[in-house]
C-alpha cells in the first residue's frame, strides 16, 4: 500500500533466485527515499486482486502468468507493465533475439557490427543431412534454440568438426564461432541508461588447436557467469573476479548506446543487456551474440542509483500522461513523451 511519501508504488514479481539478488535492502533504502516503494507481488494470490500498483516489474514465465497480467491491465489500465511478455517472449528463441540486431542501422561510425553466421536445426535428420551445414566453418557453437532462462537453455557446446554434431539434440542454433581475445561485453540497458562492462568469455581457438583436439565436442555452460555472487560476499572482490583486469580496450560508449538505443526501440523493452565480443580478424567488427531480458543488474555497480532513477523518470512520466488523459503500457520504443498520441506512454 502506498503511504503519504510515496508517489510510486512498484510490484514486484520475479523468481526467487532473482528476488535475493535483485532486491537488495540498498535498493528498497535508495527507492524508498525518492518515494518508490517496491512491493512483493504475492504468487499465491491473483495479481489481479492486488495492489494498488503503478507499476509491475516481472521477470516470471508462462501462460497463466501473461492471463495475469492481462487480467490485471484490463482492471488497472493506467499501470506500467515492465515490460510487456510479446516483447519479452522475443528473447525467448535465439533466433528471433537475433533478428532485430540484423534489422538494426547505426549510420556515421568506423566500427560495424552483426551476428555470426548462424542456422537453426530443428530434428535429427536435418543434423545427418551435410547441405544443411556445409557452408559453416569449424567449430560451431551449439546452442539450445530455446532460452527460456533453464539450466539446460544455457547448456552449450563447442563442436570443431562435423563428426561430432550427432552428439546433439535438436532444436538447435549452430553458430560459428569467433575469436575474440577471450573477452565478452556486456551492454546493461535500463530505460535510456547504457552500462558496459568486461567479462571473461571463452578463449580463441587456433587452427592448430583445431586439428589437435581429441575431443571434437566440448560442452560448458554461462561461462560469463562464474563467479557465483553469494559466494563472494565483499562487492569489490565480486567485481575483481567479474570484471577483468586486463589491457582489453572498451569498445567506444558512443557506438554502443546507439546499438542498445536501436534494440530498445526495435524490441520495445526497457530493461535488457546484451552479449558482444570483437571479432579479433577486423579489430573494429562487432557481433551481439545473445540478448537477455532483465539480467543480473545487480553485478553492474550502483545498480542502485541507475534502477531508482529509472523508476522515478518513470512515475514522472506516468504523472504526464494521466495529466493529458493518455495512459496504458510503456514500451522502450521512440523517445519520451513525443507528440503522437497512441495508447502508450513512452519512456
Ligand atoms: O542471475 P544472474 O545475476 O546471473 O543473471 C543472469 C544473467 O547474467 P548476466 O547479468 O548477463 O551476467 C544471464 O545472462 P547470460 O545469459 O549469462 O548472458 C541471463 O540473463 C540470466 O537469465 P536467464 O537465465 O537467461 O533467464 C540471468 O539470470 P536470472 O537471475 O535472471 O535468472
Ligand atoms: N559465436 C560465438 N563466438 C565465440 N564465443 C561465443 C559465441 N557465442 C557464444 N560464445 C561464448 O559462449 C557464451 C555463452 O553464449 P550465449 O549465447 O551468451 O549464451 P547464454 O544465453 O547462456 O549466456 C558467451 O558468453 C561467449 O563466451
Ligand atoms: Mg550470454
Ligand atoms: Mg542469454
Amino acid at each position: 500500500m502506498a503511504d503519504n511519501n510515496s508517489f510510486g508504488v512498484i510490484g514486484y514479481a520475479l523468481a526467487p533466485k532473482k528476488q535475493n539478488s535483485f532486491i537488495r535492502d540498498s535498493l528498497l533504502t535508495l527507492a524508498k527515499s525518492r518515494g518508490i516503494q517496491l512491493v512483493r507481488v504475492d504468487s499465491n494470490r491473483s495479481l489481479a486482486d492486488q495492489g494498488p500498483f503503478d507499476c509491475i516489474l516481472h521477470k516470471l514465465y508462462g501462460d497463466d502468468w501473461k492471463r495475469q497480467l492481462q487480467e490485471f491491465q484490463t482492471k488497472n489500465p493506467n499501470a506500467v507493465i515492465l515490460d510487456a511478455p510479446e516483447a519479452i517472449e522475443r528473447l525467448h528463441n535465439r533466433i528471433s533475439m537475433l533478428q532485430v540486431v540484423s534489422e538494426l542501422r547505426v549510420d556515421d561510425r568506423t566500427e560495424t557490427f552483426g551476428i555470426p553466421k548462424q542456422i537453426v536445426i530443428y530434428d535429427k535428420e536435418t543434423l545427418s543431412d551435410g547441405q544443411a551445414w556445409e557452408s559453416l566453418k569449424f567449430p560451431v557453437i551449439a546452442k539450445p534454440l530455446v532460452a527460456d532462462g533453464s539450466a539446460k537453455s544455457h547448456k552449450m557446446a563447442l563442436v570443431f568438426s562435423h563428426n561430432a554434431l550427432n552428439k546433439l539434440k535438436p532444436p538447435i542454433v549452430l553458430q560459428e564461432f569467433v575469436n575474440h581475445g577471450g573477452v565478452i561485453f556486456k551492454v546493461y540497458v535500463v530505460g535510456e541508461h547504457v552500462r558496459c562492462v568486461k567479462r571473461k568469455s571463452l578463449p580463441d581457438v587456433s587452427e592448430e588447436k583445431v586439428l589437435g583436439v581429441s575431443e571434437d565436442l566440448l560442452s560448458f555452460s554461462q561461462v560469463s557467469n562464474l563467479a557465483n555472487r553469494d559466494s563472494v560476499d565483499d562487492d569489490e572482490k565480486f567485481y575483481q573476479m567479474m570484471n577483468l583486469d586486463d589491457t582489453t580496450e572498451m569498445p567506444p560508449q558512443a557506438f554502443i548506446v546507439d546499438i542498445a538505443s536501436g534494440l530498445r526501440r526495435a524490441m520495445k523493452l526497457n530493461l535488457f543487456n546484451f552479449d558482444v565480443i570483437r571479432d579479433s580478424r577486423y579489430g573494429n567488427r562487432y557481433l551481439i551474440i545473445d540478448i537477455n531480458y532483465f539480467p543480473g543488474y545487480a553485478k553492474m555497480p550502483g545498480y542502485e542509483s541507475v534502477l531508482t532513477d529509472f523508476f522515478v523518470d518513470l512515475m514522472h512520466k506516468k504523472e504526464i500522461e494521466a495529466e493529458e488523459g493518455n495512459v496504458a503500457n510503456i514500451d522502450g520504443g521512440e523517445e519520451a513523451l513525443t507528440e503522437e498520441k497512441d495508447e502508450s506512454v513512452k519512456v
